[in-house]
């Protein structure tokens, strides 16, 4: 009886010391393959995260700047024990994204997760495919072309609002009043409500964003805080928390609300029925819920937090670059305004959607803008298989962090890259460019699903800004210090001056 317990403690043993013999050479010939990319000196623990040790947030950024410029096109970091290979060139981008396969995020996500939850932006597997197919139709064009109201009264406002610092000569940061308009223009078309962000002073929700989306990046690069049980207890864990509670409340109210009118506000149509395809994005997501059961509750929650964020951070973000590119370009901004001109002749009349394809040089301009500021300047992927870039094995589970900020900054398809130049958007020119070149909306399966709504919105606005003011920029573009906090912003925001026209 001893003699059988010792055997099968033995083959035991043995199993166990087979499996973690293979786990560890795994694990060491991809180290090996790993650190063959190459990147900055790595230390235990740590790895390469001591870069952004004692640096402050604008000061990360230019950490990976200063990694691009050494290490162009591909390089190496580990954040920990977990080694992530970022990439910066089209054809490595177009290999990791261009297929079906790589669709899971990567690690950093995880710490997005407590606030988005499993929203479209984080899930993965079926629960992301079934939620992409429910959520697609609700930005299908024809739905897309309701909004135009939304645009247009909610600009209106925006103007308004501009107008009080008009013609003072006194400079004003002008990304707060976007970020409310945006806030606005997505309550109102997404959700069916209207939270009137430009008639209110302060606004806890964008605060909260942005106090969050500052505590993820800076807990991404500190290992020592990943751990909860760690994390809870510290002082960032504990704002967190609050700024999570904040985010979560003011999404509810925001589904309460619409439960509340939903009725109500349904446009009908002659029968008394009511009419699908002016239903919001939100009223979608609640039928799901009411008739078929497809989504809980708190699936609802995760989308709606998931799109508010999505929604106002990034369009606000694009604009607001292509404002201050537009001050600090005087005669790129009168060609705006001649194209302008020529579609609304003078008129205050609200935008619509055939004007869209009018504003063809204006679609430019915001296509240069987000090449030098892409709103959102990172993403990452976990692989789903090995895959080859150049001599470089990347092993399958290895994090891939694609870095647009860099990839929009190839000579070799924006020759100049740190020119504003609109019309390296004409036709022959984008043609004969790589087709992973330029991805401010990223690409493949995983692509934004938002991406045309955000196109109009951000015509929509900037035309509407340049109809009623001329502006100039105050800080030259070298002041301006970025930080990549979720989304590409300025520290300090962006200062101009308005001049009616
Ligand atoms: C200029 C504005 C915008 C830019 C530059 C932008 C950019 C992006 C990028 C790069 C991704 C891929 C993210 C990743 O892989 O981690 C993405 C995904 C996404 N975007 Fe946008 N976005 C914008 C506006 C919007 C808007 C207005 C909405 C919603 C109304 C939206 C909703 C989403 C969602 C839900 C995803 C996740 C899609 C999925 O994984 O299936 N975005 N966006």
């Amino acid at each position: 009886m001893v003699a059988d317990t010792s055997i099968l403690v033995l083959a035991f043993a043995l199993f166990l010391c087979l499996i973690l013999s293979r786990w560890y050479n795994e694990r060491k010939n991809n180290i090996n393959q790993i650190n063959r990319i190459p990147g900055v000196k790595t230390y235990p623990l740590v790895g390469t995260t001591y870069m952004f040790f004692g640096k402050s947030r604008n000061e990360t950024f230019d950490v990976l700047l200063k990694e691009a410029i050494r290490f162009p096109y591909i390089s190496r970091l580990w954040i920990g024990p977990f080694p992530q290979v970022c990439i910066r060139k089209a054809e490595y981008v177009e290999k990791v994204i261009g297929s079906t396969k790589n669709l899971e995020k990567s690690f950093g996500y995880k710490f997005i997760r407590y606030w988005l939850g499993e929203g479209l932006l984080i899930s993965g597997g079926n629960k992301w495919q079934k939620h992409r197919k429910i959520i697609t139709p609700t930005f299908h064009f024809s739905i897309l072309e309701t909004f135009f109201d939304v645009f247009s009264d909610k600009s209106k406002i925006l103007i308004e609002r501009l107008d009080e610092h008009c013609g003072t000569g006194e400079p004003f940061d002008i990304y707060s009043y976007i970020t409310k308009a945006a806030m606005d223009i997505i309550c109102e078309a997404a959700m069916g409500v209207s939270v009137r962000a430009q008639e209110k002073g302060t606004n806890t929700y964008v605060d909260a964003v942005y106090q969050v989306s500052q505590l993820i990046m800076n807990r991404v690069v500190r290992p020592w805080l990943h751990p909860n049980f760690i994390y809870k207890h510290t002082k960032a864990g504990k704002e967190f928390h609050e700024c999570l509670q904040t985010l979560h409340g003011y999404s509810a109210d925001v589904i309460q609300l619409r439960k509340m009118t939903r009725k109500e506000k349904l446009p009908l149509n002659g029968n008394g029925e009511v009419k699908k395809n002016r239903l919001a994005f939100l009223d979608l997501l609640l039928e799901a819920n009411e008739n078929e059961n497809l989504l809980t509750d708190k699936e609802i929650r995760e989308e709606v937090d998931t799109f508010m964020f999505e929604g106002h951070d990034t369009t606000t973000a694009g604009i607001t670059w292509t404002i201050f590119l537009l001050g600090l370009h005087p005669e790129i901004q009168d060609k705006v305004y001649n194209e302008l001109d020529s579609i609304f002749h003078g008129s205050d009349r609200k935008v619509t959607l055939s004007d869209m394809s009018e504003m063809k040089y204006l679609e430019r301009v915001i296509k240069e803008a987000m090449r030098l500021y892409p709103p959102v300047p990172i993403i990452g992927r976990r692989l789903s298989e090995n895959i080859q870039l150049d001599e470089y094995c990347i092993p399958e589970g290895c994090m891939i962090k694609i870095d647009l900020y860099n990839l929009h900054r190839d000579p070799r398809f924006f020759a100049d890259p740190e020119t504003f130049d609109p019309d390296r958007f004409l036709p022959d020119s984008m043609h004969s460019r790589h087709p992973f070149a330029y991805l401010p909306f990223s690409a493949g399966p995983r692509n934004c699903i938002g991406q045309k709504f955000a196109a109009y919105e951000q015509k929509a606005v900037v035309s509407t800004i340049l109809r009623h003011f001329t502006v100039r920029a105050v800080d030259k573009r070298h002041d301006v210090k970025m930080i990549n906090e979720l989304v590409l912003r300025p520290i300090g925001g962006i200062n101009v001056t308005l001049h009616r026209r």
